[in-house]
């Protein structure tokens, strides 16, 4: 596909999506290793939350009734320890929090609140409210219900509703395996020694730890030569990879030879170059069962676009749910141009819910600086010229 066929933004998100199709296979993991994987089976509640009445205060638990002043205290009832209903007349359990309230008292009032006289008579406060401090059985949620969907990325609080299941093992997708390599022989290695005519590879370390953040593994296969042989030779060792992803050699130059050497392995280009800046060159397509996500060489045009089109990709490939970026609402702080007739990505930095342009938006794709001193993106429509001061954006969170 030539590169001068370019698409729109939008055509580029619904291309890349596209190009997923099957859910990876399942595994069973260990709770305990099950942070960040995505759930493959959804997760129906089989122990009640609550599990039984329990006391939400440590305090006085007795029956409900109006104008009840002076209790006598029956019982005394700890956590773990289960005591059947014996309350008679006037009486109470002192009972402490999460206790089992026996199914005979309906409401509990905190010690502070109540006056004790000698060791076992107790006043209660004038108001109280029937059910007070009383944590019925299942009322967060009944056996049955569901807890979690099939396809979330399970963080530490949905590891914390697992755990209340007393699941052990759950049944998620198995890991992608993704490949990242750069393209270039003015590129080295960080362990290797960089001339003053040579540069070192950002965009291998950037990207591997931008999906790290993201929760995917990515293997570091180091950096290409520039020649066509052996880069074709190179993709052939590629494909037992669920994902490849390139930087470099993607645009016009004698040296951009990613494309062919991929076409001389059965590669088919969804598309090649995107109507943005920065990030125009950049290529999506399929080797054979191999996604391969071809990304400019410029550093920060590789890394914004890996942010914008490759992370909801590999978010999808890897059974997730959701998988779109969230858009939050943002003022602009200061004016700033745009390249107007393509989309813009503008990085900035975003506190209090004002955007901050970085440097104006005069910075070139090939910088590294902006991307630290941003931690948001705004993506402009095609059409849009300037941003103006105290306009309302939508923006994204890096
Ligand atoms: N005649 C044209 N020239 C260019 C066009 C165009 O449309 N017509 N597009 C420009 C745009 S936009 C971009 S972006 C770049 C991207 O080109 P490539 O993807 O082919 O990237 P390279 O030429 O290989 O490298 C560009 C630049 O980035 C440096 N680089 C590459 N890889 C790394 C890395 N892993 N770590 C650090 N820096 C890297 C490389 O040294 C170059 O300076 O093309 C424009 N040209
Ligand atoms: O699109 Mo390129 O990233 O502007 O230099």
């Amino acid at each position: 596909m030539a590169y001068e066929d370019i698409v729109s933004y939008d055509d580029a998100i619904i291309r890349s999506l596209a190009l997923v199709k099957d859910k990876p296979h399942t595994e069973w993991v260990s709770l305990f290793d099950a942070l960040g994987r995505t759930l493959a089976k959804k997760i129906t509640c089989k122990k009640n939350l609550p599990s039984y009445n329990n006391a939400a205060m440590d305090g006085y638990a007795f029956t409900y009734k109006e104008g009840l002043r002076e209790l006598h205290i029956k019982k005394t009832i700890l956590a773990g320890s289960v005591v059947d209903a014996c309350l008679m007349g006037n009486e109470c359990y002192k009972i402490m929090t999460g206790a089992k309230v026996p199914f005979d008292a309906d409401t509990i009032v905190p010690f502070e609140m109540c006056e004790l006289h000698g060791e076992t008579m107790v006043r209660l406060p004038e108001k109280i409210k029937k059910g007070n401090a009383l944590r019925l059985k299942g009322e967060e949620a009944d056996v049955g219900t569901i807890l979690l969907e099939e396809g979330v990325h399970l963080n530490s609080r949905d590891i914390a509703l697992l755990a209340s299941q007393g699941i052990m093992m759950v049944e998620v997708y198995k890991k992608l395996h993704v490949a990242i390599f750069s393209t270039g022989d003015e590129l080295k290695s960080p362990w290797e020694n960089a001339s003053e005519d040579e540069i070192y590879d950002i965009n291998a370390l950037a990207l591997l730890s931008l999906l790290k953040e993201y929760g995917f593994e990515a293997h570091y296969c180091g950096v290409i030569p520039d020649n066509l042989e052996s880069a074709t030779a190179y993709f052939t060792q590629m494909k037992q990879y669920d994902v490849v992803i390139t930087s470099g050699g993607v645009s016009m130059g004698e040296a951009d030879f990613v494309e062919r050497a991929l076409l001389a392995n059965g590669f088919e280009a969804s598309f090649h170059g995107i109507n943005i800046k920065p990030g125009k060159p950049m290529m999506m397509g399929q080797m054979g069962d191999t996604l391969v996500a071809s990304l400019p060489g410029n550093p920060l045009a590789a890394y914004v676009n890996t942010f914008v089109f490759l992370l909801p990709v590999l978010k999808k490939l890897q059974g997730q749910k959701v998988f779109h970026f969230e858009r939050i609402d943002a003022l602009n702080k200061e004016t700033f141009a745009l390249r107007s007739g393509r989309v813009n990505f503008v990085l900035g930095s975003f506190s209090e819910g004002v955007f901050h342009a970085f440097d104006k938006n005069m910075y070139g794709s090939g910088m590294v600086k902006p991307l630290v001193g941003s931690n948001a993106l705004w993506i402009s429509d095609e059409s849009k010229r300037s941003v103006e001061v105290d306009e309302k954006i939508k923006i994204l969170l890096l």
